[in-house]
């Protein structure tokens, strides 16, 4: 079996967490309070600032020019199409650029992007590309089942949002990145795949905690 596949069996439950998530339903139901949506547009873009340099990082990491390659595209994709999609939402939402450039992260926008950052600059190329996975292949998930839903991808909030992330491109970046995790931990140990298994569960939890963070609008606990 591949690697993908142990991991996808295996953490089937945390996967429907995601996708069940009260953020995620009301996106597809498109009845998620704007406030929400445009506190985590706010969120996501400072989160998309750190995860697009674990790609730059991938790309020193990588041993051969055509990985280095992959990674170089997925930087720009990140940096210019996806952040450009977050761009358009500000303006829909009234976010100005100050807004955008002033806003602090929230706890959990920090931990998640700092583990993430911490284990591609420590590990290996397959612990980053453990680390990174979950959210190209969750979002991609997401995106696929909410675009099933009747006039979902047509909402004039959330349509935008479901195109985006259920599109051919965006899941061909996702398979790629899959596609490199089961190169990667082809003969590996079982010590190892545990390890790997263990990061790739870490962010798939931080996944959750995303949604839950926007969702409740949490930041600090105090002001000061
Ligand atoms: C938190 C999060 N996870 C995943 C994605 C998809 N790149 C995202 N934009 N934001």
């Amino acid at each position: 079996m591949k690697f993908s596949e142990r991991l996808y069996q295996e953490l089937q439950p945390i996967w429907q967490a995601n996708h069940n998530h009260p953020f995620v339903q009301e996106m597809g139901a498109g009845t998620l309070d704007k406030e929400k949506f445009r506190f985590y547009m706010i969120q996501d873009y400072l989160y998309l600032i750190d995860y697009a340099k674990l790609f730059a990082l991938g790309a020193m990491k990588a041993s051969d020019v055509k990985t280095m390659g992959r990674f170089a595209s997925l930087l720009n994709s990140t940096l210019n199409e996806e952040m450009s999609l977050h761009r358009e939402y500000a303006v829909k939402f009234d976010i100005s650029e100050e807004e955008l450039e002033n806003a602090s992260p929230s706890p959990t926008t920090l931990a998640y992007s700092h583990y993430m950052l911490h284990v591609g600059q420590n590990g290996t190329l397959a612990d980053l590309v453990a680390a990174l996975l979950p959210c190209m292949w969750s979002y991609w998930e997401i995106g696929k089942e909410l675009s099933k839903i009747p006039g979902a991808s047509d909402h004039e909030f959330y349509g935008e949002w479901i195109n985006m992330y259920s599109s051919e491109e965006f899941g061909q970046l996702a398979i790629w990145c899959i596609e490199l995790l089961d190169e990667l931990t082809l003969g590996l140990p079982e010590k190892e795949l545990k390890k790997l298994e263990e990061i790739f569960l870490n962010t798939t939890r931080f996944e959750y905690m995303f949604w839950d963070m926007a969702y409740n609008q949490a930041m600090w606990p105090t002001n000061e």
